[in-house]
């Protein structure tokens, strides 16, 4: 589908010249908002976030303060001139926002998998002769399409300043990221659409604060127009994803370096896309690998406490035919599959054996 975007319009940071926007997950009370974002306006940035309304995994977790935050967001804007972005769920949130003045929405991972509230919020900004900038953040699942779909569905109701936000994508494996970043997903996506602005949400990728800075670097070395970043005047005490937030002091001191990496390296897009996705699944095989002789360990103490041999040649014998087997349906070289599997297999064996000579 041929989609236009129009350009977001939205201040620049500066040193660094890309899009920041910051605040806390959640807008708490009214002092929090109020501390943290003069802290940020007196840093230099210029857009501050904060969710009034908030989808979370299970119930009894704090969902928000809801339209009560509304001016309070208003406050940040009359005491510092900051644009102010917040999150929206559905055509009520969306209409409350805009009359209320909220400058930029943005529309969850949750959200954005479900394209009937998509649809709802695409027509209720519509409706609006004066429209807020609308971000959409890729869907929970690495699903493209889900993602692509969703922008398409607002731009076909008439939404002009459409921009998209890179949160990372949710996983079952064990992995240092709370939503690993699967970089490959977003660069597709800047390829179908080569105008549509992206921004990088480290605080949602990492889950963590002290691996927010990395992945701002990397954000900004794939070319995004900027990032949204989370930032709390007292992160520890924070109501909500009290990990990944950072105070003010901690966030600038990150911005301001940026803009000097991106400087002092010559970004190739495509290979550091490929790069992190290798480092990526590098670190699901370790966790693969580490699963697998956890188990082998199992069996070495079974095996020890009911006299069994370590080595089970027949066991061995069929896994290697069936992997050759499965290696070949998946394109694999299967001499490579055998070897690797017999240095795995190899391995467990030593690990039994261990137990099995401890007594
Ligand atoms: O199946 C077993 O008995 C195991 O202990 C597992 C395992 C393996 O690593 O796959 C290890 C040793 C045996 O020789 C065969 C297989």
């Amino acid at each position: 589908m041929d989609v236009r975007f129009e350009s977001l319009d939205l201040p620049l940071y500066s040193p660094g010249n890309y899009i920041l926007i910051a605040g806390p997950c959640s807008a708490e009370t009214e002092d929090q908002v109020l501390k943290t974002a003069k802290e940020l306006h007196e840093g230099g940035v210029k857009i501050f976030r904060a969710s009034l309304w908030k989808p979370r995994t299970r119930p009894g977790c704090f969902e928000g303060v809801g339209a009560m935050g509304l001016p309070w967001l208003n406050r940040v804007k009359e005491e510092y001139g900051m644009l102010t972005a917040t999150e929206v769920a559905n055509g009520l949130h969306v209409a409350e926002s805009i009359e209320a003045g909220i400058d930029i929405l943005w529309i969850g991972a949750r959200t954005t998998s479900n394209p009937f509230l998509v649809e709802d919020i695409a027509h209720t900004i519509a409706k609006y002769d004066c429209q807020p900038v609308v971000l959409v953040k890729n869907p929970i699942n690495p699903d493209i399409d889900l993602w692509a779909g969703s922008i398409e569905r607002l731009s076909s109701a008439g939404v002009k300043r459409i921009g998209a936000i890179h949160r990372g994508f949710s996983t079952y494996a064990d992995s240092l990221y709370r939503n690993p970043p699967h970089w490959q997903i977003p660069i597709e996506l800047m390829r179908r659409y080569p105008t549509l602005p992206m921004l990088g949400d480290p605080s949602h990728i990492t889950g963590k604060r002290a691996l927010v800075p990395e992945v701002c670097r990397q954000s900004l070395d794939m070319h995004y127009a900027g990032l949204i970043v989370e930032s709390h005047c007292n992160p520890d005490d924070a109501w909500s994803d009290a990990a990944q937030q950072m105070t003010p002091e901690e966030l600038l001191k990150v911005t301001s370096k940026l803009k000097l990496s991106r400087l002092a390296t010559c970004p190739m897009p495509p290979l550091d896309a490929w790069r992190t996705e290798l480092d990526q699944l590098d670190e699901n095989i370790l966790g693969l690998l580490s699963k697998r002789m956890r188990i082998a360990e199992q069996i070495g103490y079974y095996k020890r406490d009911n006299n069994l041999s370590v080595l089970q040649t027949n066991r061995y014998q069929i896994m290697q035919q069936e992997l050759k087997q499965k290696a070949c349906n998946l394109g694999l070289d299967d001499k490579f599959i055998h070897k690797l599997f017999a240095q795995i297999h190899e391995e467990s064996v030593r690990i039994q054996h261990k137990i099995c000579d401890e007594e």
